[in-house]
């Protein structure tokens, strides 16, 4: 039972305390059994004050508690981490990365412990509405899944993948996806401020456009070219703007910041 299960996160930044936040509202398990590793001395301080959870700068004594460890540290600090902590984790273990680029040979390497899932979720996390892509080794078992999927799970929505490439693919898509959208939903602010509203009002108008977008398409199920095309009239505003995006190369640069996210991830995984 997941209730019993207790959980070690090693590095409580950005995403670790998303993971904890979602795991606690959730009540998969009480606080105490989550274990919340920092080596920030502030940030341990603030974490215990917010969640009432277990934390300390011992990663081996967090692991070495932990039926399951995640990893939520930057990817820099794993060729230093992992060797430390081998030999550290019980017998049956489940090691959950979210690091980004890391493939799963590496933690099985440098942990010597064939139990990992590799996942990939995103910052909407914070509140609940993440996006997570995840994968398992073989010997990861059936329950081991569960606990997995339930713990993804409790911080938005998971989709299991049985090919690892998908994770640096999902890793430039929804993981950095987030960005690409907050850069664009600034630049449409600051053109609705360069028209002359006010920047309260330029926000509003362009956050709920996005938010009743998505909805549209996730409601009306039609293909994006059909809603596109819903608010295209002819000879009218929106196709003097979508001739302008075109000749700008909105969709290539688009892919091509994909790609490079894409390549970024894998490179991430070779230590680079
Ligand atoms: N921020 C994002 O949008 C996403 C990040 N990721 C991945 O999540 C991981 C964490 O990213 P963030 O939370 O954004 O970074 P962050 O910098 O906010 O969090 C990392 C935390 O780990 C702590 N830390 C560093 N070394 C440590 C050690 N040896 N032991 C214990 N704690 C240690 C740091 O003090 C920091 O608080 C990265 O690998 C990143 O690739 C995955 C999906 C989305
Ligand atoms: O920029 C990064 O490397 C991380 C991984 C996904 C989102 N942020």
């Amino acid at each position: 039972m997941i209730r019993d299960l207790r959980i070690a996160v090693i590095g409580a930044g950005i995403m670790g305390e998303a993971m904890i936040s979602g795991m606690l509202r959730h009540e998969l398990v009480p606080p105490e059994q989550i274990m919340a590793t920092e080596l920030r001395a502030d940030r341990r301080d603030e974490i215990a004050a917010r969640y009432g959870v277990q934390v300390t700068d011992d990663n081996v004594a967090a692991v070495h508690w932990g039926q399951v460890a995640v990893f939520a540290v930057k990817p820099q600090t794993l060729p230093k981490l992992l060797p430390e902590l081998r030999g550290t984790l019980n017998d049956g273990e489940l090691v959950i990365s979210i690091v980004a680029g890391a493939p799963i040979r590496h933690f099985a390497e440098l942990l010597q412990h064939p139990q990992i899932v590799r996942s990939m979720p995103n910052t909407p996390a914070q509140i609940g509405e993440g996006m997570t892509v995840w994968t398992a080794a073989d010997a990861v078992t059936e329950e081991q899944r569960g606990w997995a999927r339930t713990i993804l799970e409790s911080f938005g929505q998971e989709q299991y993948v049985d090919d690892e490439n998908y994770l640096d693919m999902a890793t430039a898509l929804s993981g950095t996806g987030p960005a690409y959208f907050f850069l664009l939903m600034e630049a449409m602010v600051d053109a609705g401020v360069h028209l002359g509203f006010p920047r309260y009002m330029a926000q509003k108008l362009v956050l709920e456009t996005m938010q009743g977008s998505v909805l549209y398409a996730q409601k009306s199920g039609k293909h994006l070219a059909e809603l596109k095309n819903g608010v295209t009239s002819p000879g009218g505003t929106t196709a003097a703007a979508l001739y302008e995006l075109e000749r700008g190369g909105l969709r290539t640069v688009l892919t091509d910041a994909i790609w490079a996210a894409y390549r970024r991830s894998a490179e991430l995984g070779k230590g680079k």
